[in-house]
């Protein structure tokens, strides 16, 4: 490695010139190379942030730019959300009071959301300091509300960021400016479809003048569109709530061995679309109410199950029936929150009371079809 000299006053007020016209300089300087004339010097150790997922990286770009009035993302961050409407619709800023009440999955995803971001920051902080942490978090949550899935449809090995049976989906993040204005529909969107090139949206039938025009996010449940996006459907095909609450606290240590052991431990869901409970769910509910070797058949595919069907159905609505109270006493807990809690923002509320009930109808629809 060549030494690099010191370059000479010139260079120092040519710097101090170069920064008063905007060039931001970061960790590098000019130094002069024997045999070179005038290069650049690293004035400090620089690291590559490792560990950034894209996502963080795409929040650090987007960060990067956003005070520069000549960005060329100028036009499309004034499009943004502002960081007042985030303050507002996303539950990570939220009051914790209104964040410990929400449903269960609600509950993992926000903390799953709040490690990524964390994990990103601390990363990010440390390779680039001059970002505010208030900033990155904005960008982090424009890219998490409107980056789509990018497969890198045909990219050349050299230019992936991974081997390609490495990437996982916390790699296939792109942004597309524009694509980002259409809002979400669980029925009837249109598919966006992408290869190299890009993404395009095409009309799935005809639309008249003034209709609008969704894309499918993906088949996402009410839960993780409150916690990503901000917002909730009145109907929406892929709801689905978690019961694991209800049914992980019954199990001894040795079912609890047993269904880990099968793959069937936790994840118990309950759908608006049949069939609306899942077969983890039966599995884990025949392990409560049946002999082993009754559980034994059901697992491995040689009993379909309707032959102990209905003592399955009489724990599932003991536990659908005790939800129901359950929910609707934290209905009233959200309720009383406005006198007692000094919740300012009444949206939030409404929000959560709105999502409680569709929980609440979901389970008494359910409770309905197993009293015919
Ligand atoms: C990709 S952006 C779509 C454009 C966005 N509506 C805007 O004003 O910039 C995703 C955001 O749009 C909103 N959104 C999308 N679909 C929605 C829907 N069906 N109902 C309500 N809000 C929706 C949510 O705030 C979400 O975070």
């Amino acid at each position: 490695m060549a030494a690099a000299l010191s370059p000479g006053e010139e260079h120092d007020r040519f710097v101090e010139w170069a920064q008063k016209q905007g060039i931001e300089i970061n960790g590098v300087g000019p130094a002069r190379f024997a045999g070179r004339g005038m290069g650049i010097v690293a004035a400090k150790d620089l690291k590559i942030p490792k560990n950034v997922s894209i996502h963080g990286r795409l929040a650090a770009y987007l960060a990067l730019a956003y005070n520069d009035s000549s960005s060329e993302y100028k036009p499309w961050q004034d499009i943004w959300p502002s960081q007042d409407e985030f303050k507002s619709i996303l539950p990570i800023n939220w009051p914790k009071e209104l964040q410990d009440v929400l449903p269960e999955s609600a509950k993992d995803l926000l903390n799953t959301q709040r490690t990524n971001i964390e994990k990103d920051w601390l990363q990010i902080h440390r390779s680039h300091p001059s970002i505010p942490e208030s900033l990155f978090k904005y960008t982090w949550l424009i890219v998490n509300t409107r980056s789509f899935y990018w497969n890198y449809p045909n990219l050349p090995a050299s230019r992936l960021p991974k081997k390609r049976q490495a990437l996982t989906s916390e790699d296939c993040y792109a942004m597309c400016p524009f694509m980002d204005y259409f809002n979400h529909l669980s029925v009837g969107a249109c598919m966006p479809t992408c290869d190299s090139k890009g993404y395009s949206v095409t009309a799935n039938r005809d639309y008249k003048a003034g209709e609008e025009v969704y894309v499918l996010y993906g088949g996402h449940s009410n839960d993780l569109l409150l916690i990503e996006y901000g917002f909730i459907l009145d109907n929406n095909d892929h709801d689905t709530t978690k019961l694991d609450h209800l049914i992980l606290p019954r199990l001894s240590s040795s079912q609890e061995e047993i269904l880990k052991e099968d793959g069937f431990h936790g994840n118990y869901t309950l759908s608006t679309a049949p069939p609306t409970t899942c077969h983890r769910t039966q599995a884990a509910l025949r392990l409560l109410t049946l002999p082993s070797r009754r559980y034994d058949a059901f697992i491995s595919g040689t009993d379909d199950g309707a032959a102990d069907q209905a003592k399955v159905d009489i724990l599932l609505n003991q536990l659908l029936e005790a939800y129901s109270r359950d929910i609707m006493a934290i209905l009233e807990e959200i309720g009383e929150f406005v006198d007692n809690q000094g919740i300012s923002d009444p949206a939030q509320k409404a929000m959560l009371l709105r999502r409680w009930k569709q929980i609440r109808d979901m389970v008494n629809v359910h409770i309905r079809e197993l009293s015919r």
